[in-house]
């Protein structure tokens, strides 16, 4: 028998009051995959995100993670999720080791390894260090990377990552990337990721799929998608492709990402 994806939606579809944010999405993510959801904004992705990850319910049509229903099955999927939110998660107050030590407790890492396996996570981010410094004194990018360790330290199966590397500089963002790539290559980890950088979607992710209004439009992987356009395509080109003229709005995706840094490191 194979076994199943890592996550499969069918038919998944969730609407605030009016405004439907996923609309039919069918999706299925490979073990073992670094996989992008790519999307302007509005399209759906964290919408999305929130079902598989459990923190929204499922009301028509499923998700399955690891061939678990989320509806059905919800602490056993919180169990083999690491999920990394676009919302800042580390509190700036704490150290790094205590934030990671708070994740540790509150994801049921046992007692007996939990000093070890912090250290483990914090090791994998290259933030071992750093640890007893307080979050308040990193930068965006090491916040980012604490993050990282938080959701790693469960050893989850499926690390979900929302624009992991929004608000960075290219130093940072390549440093986020090697750390995932890293983790991925020792543990076999499924990695989902949305992002809004096309040039990391290129070089990192494995497989793509493009959402705009709820569902996925185009799916494969960054040479399919873009041998499927035509020579010498982008993926950028594609993106415009399937989503009109989305990019040119870029402006306010901007404002946006300037905004939520500020927040984050506020
Ligand atoms: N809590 C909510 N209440 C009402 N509407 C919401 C809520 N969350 C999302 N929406 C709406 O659902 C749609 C999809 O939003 P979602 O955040 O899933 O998109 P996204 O692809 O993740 O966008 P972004 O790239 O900006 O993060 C949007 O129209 C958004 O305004």
């Amino acid at each position: 028998m194979t076994s199943p994806p890592a996550v499969r939606c069918t038919a998944l579809r969730h609407a605030f009051g009016e405004t439907v944010a996923v609309d039919g999405l069918d999706l299925e993510i490979a073990t073992g995959r670094v996989f992008g959801l790519l999307g302007p904004n509005g399209a759906g992705k964290t919408t999305a995100i929130r079902m598989i990850t459990t923190l929204l319910p499922v009301k028509t049509g499923s998700v399955e993670v690891f061939g678990l229903d989320v509806s059905h099955r919800r602490m056993a999927v919180r169990r083999l999720i690491g999920y990394v939110p676009q919302q800042l998660s580390a509190d700036g107050t704490l150290s790094g080791r205590e934030n990671v030590a708070l994740f540790a407790r509150l994801f049921d890492v046992p007692r007996r390894t939990r000093a070890e396996q912090v250290d483990s996570a914090l090791d994998a981010v290259g933030l071992l260090k750093e640890a007893d410094r307080p979050a308040s004194g990193y930068s965006g990018g090491m916040i980012r990377r604490l993050e990282l360790a938080q959701a790693l330290v469960s050893s989850p199966r499926l690390l979900i990552l929302d624009e992991p590397t929004i608000g960075l500089d290219p130093i940072a963002r390549a440093s986020v990337w090697e750390r995932i790539e890293q983790i991925r290559l020792e543990t076999g980890m499924t990695v989902l990721v949305t992002t809004h950088y096309m040039d990391e979607a290129e070089q990192y992710c494995e497989r793509i799929a493009l959402m705009h209004r709820g569902r996925i439009r185009a799916e494969g992987s960054p040479a399919e998608l873009e041998t499927d356009l035509g020579p010498g395509s982008t993926l950028d080109d594609v993106f415009r492709a399937v989503t009109g003229d989305q990019l040119e709005g870029g402006g306010i995706r901007d404002v946006r990402a300037a905004r939520r840094t500020a927040r984050r490191l506020g």
